[in-house]
């Protein structure tokens, strides 16, 4: 189990996530969904020290994580692909691919397999990629580094459904080692099909979980959280 208690962060004075509190089980794929400008990528940056927190803890039934502290939270195996991916440009794909790595653990998947267009361009500089082709680098990167939690902002940026998809399925195989999953995206088609759990946030408050089993039979919830009204 991952939790996160009272989590209150943002940028220089202002407040973006408002007391968020969520317990994420160990093996579930959770979908983080919202409107755009609600405050998820700063939830997620606030784990990852990317903006400022201003208060709450983050731990596991280990004890407590290092919020906010991205060298640690990667020492115990959490690993973040940010909005922006969070590949180092002038390194190859394949020096990208052997940086996340964690000595000691392979995920039951083949990042090559799940991403053949990284396997033709291994010796290229990652920064010559595309858009959606360093999207799938940042993944594979997540994927090989998270022997505890893979946390994914804008999974699908960018992605051919067909890549979607099989990036999806790879992250399911993961998350049934016990791995725990919580992925941003836009839209709730992929949560839908792939997610165990759908959690809403609304002006930096988390005002709505639910599990994907209860929105497939009635998605109204999920309208009224994603639609301008
Ligand atoms: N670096 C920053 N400095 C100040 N305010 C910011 C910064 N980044 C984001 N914000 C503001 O924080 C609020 C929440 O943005 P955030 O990116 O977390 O939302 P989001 O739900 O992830 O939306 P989106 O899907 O559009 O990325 C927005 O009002 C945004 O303008």
């Amino acid at each position: 189990m991952i939790s996160l208690h009272n989590v209150t962060a943002g940028y220089g004075r202002t407040q973006i996530v408002d007391d968020v509190s969520v317990d994420l089980a160990d093996g579930e794929v959770v979908a983080l969904l919202g409107r755009n400008g609600m405050g998820k990528t700063t939830l997620l940056r606030a784990l990852f020290g990317l903006c400022d927190v201003f208060a709450g803890t983050l731990s596991t039934d280990d004890g407590a994580l290092p919020m906010g502290r991205p060298d640690g939270l990667a020492r115990s195996g959490l690993s973040f692909m940010p909005d922006d991916r969070g590949v180092f440009a002038s390194l190859t794909v394949e020096e990208n691919l052997r940086l996340a790595r964690r000595r000691g653990h392979t995920p039951p998947v083949d990042v090559l397999d799940v991403f053949p267009v990284l396997r033709q361009r291994l010796t290229q500089p990652a920064g010559q990629l595309s858009g959606g082709q360093k999207q799938q680098l940042g993944l594979a990167r997540a994927m090989l580094a998270g022997e505890r939690a893979v946390v994914v902002d804008e999974f699908s940026q960018g992605l051919q459904p067909s890549i979607a998809t099989a990036a999806l399925e790879a992250l399911r195989t993961i998350a049934a080692t016990g791995v725990t999953v919580l992925l941003v995206e836009q839209g709730p088609q992929l949560p839908l099909a792939f997610a165990d759990r759908v959690l809403g946030m609304v002006k930096g408050r988390l005002v709505f979980d639910e599990s994907v089993q209860r929105l497939r039979a009635d998605p109204e919830p999920l309208t009224s959280l994603l639609v301008v009204g």
